[in-house]
């Protein structure tokens, strides 16, 4: 049975609504950093219904709706869902991709935050199935590793979710590169896994240009280890 925003308490209704301002705002990311072209691409937050219980399974998620430009997004379009991607609330069918991200939320409980691109040169690695090898200080910070590539899954069901949990799980970055398809990442919050989507991009095509010139060299495991601490436990304002 399909569940109503009215259904919630006020406290849920006031945390969708923080979720539908910020989701549309991140969505305008994508275009502004050259991450996606026409309608590609999306982002959800996931909404804790039961702040006290912690995440879990009957959580929502703000997603933006399906098929429609950036242009034209706003908070009052935003769609809202359950984590078995039946519509809550909204007036327009949730983004094609919200089962794979609802399967995410449902199976990694840390994550709060899951963003889909099309970017071109992180897509360009997707294409060829290669993960993008830890090379770049910036990549042992973002990611603890090389990218991973994820299988390839046909839309519409939860394989693609299953495919980015099950390579996720087995990594510390917090990118996945469908093969085939194109970059799946995943935050605490919406706006890091926005920042993943950026990161990724710009390590995909830095990685490839200096192919070009020749082959990168590889970074010891206990420097790509101890940067990634430092990056996530130290760096920036605290
Ligand atoms: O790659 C896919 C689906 O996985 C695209 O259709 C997707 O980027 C955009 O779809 P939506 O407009 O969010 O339904």
């Amino acid at each position: 049975m399909t569940t109503t925003l009215d259904a919630y308490p006020q406290t849920v209704r006031d945390a969708v609504a923080q979720a539908r301002t910020s989701v549309s705002a991140l969505h305008a990311e994508l275009p502004r950093w050259g991450l996606v072209v026409w309608t590609a691409g999306n982002v959800s937050q996931r909404v804790v219904v039961d702040p006290a219980a912690g995440p879990g399974p009957d959580d929502l998620l703000v997603i933006k709706p399906s098929g429609v430009t950036y242009d034209e997004l706003t908070p009052e379009s935003m769609v809202v869902c359950d984590l078995g991607a039946n519509l809550v609330d909204g007036t327009r069918a949730p983004s094609s991709d919200t089962a794979a991200h609802a399967y995410v939320y449902t199976h990694m409980p840390e994550v709060g935050g899951v963003v889909h691109t099309h970017s071109t040169y992180a897509t360009a690695w997707a294409a060829r199935a290669e993960p993008v090898p830890c090379v770049l200080t910036m990549m042992a910070d973002e990611f603890g590793g090389p990218i991973p590539i994820g299988p390839f899954a046909l839309i519409g069901d939860d394989s693609i979710g299953r495919g980015i949990v099950e390579t996720l799980r087995e990594s510390r970055s917090p990118a996945v590169l469908m093969r085939n398809h194109g970059p799946f990442t995943i935050g605490k919050d919406a706006k890091a896994a926005v920042k993943a989507a950026v990161m990724v991009e710009e390590v995909a095509r830095t990685v490839h240009i200096s192919r070009q010139l020749g082959e990168p060299l590889p970074i010891e495991q206990q420097h790509v280890d101890s940067l990634y601490a430092r990056y996530q436990n130290v760096y920036g304002q605290h």
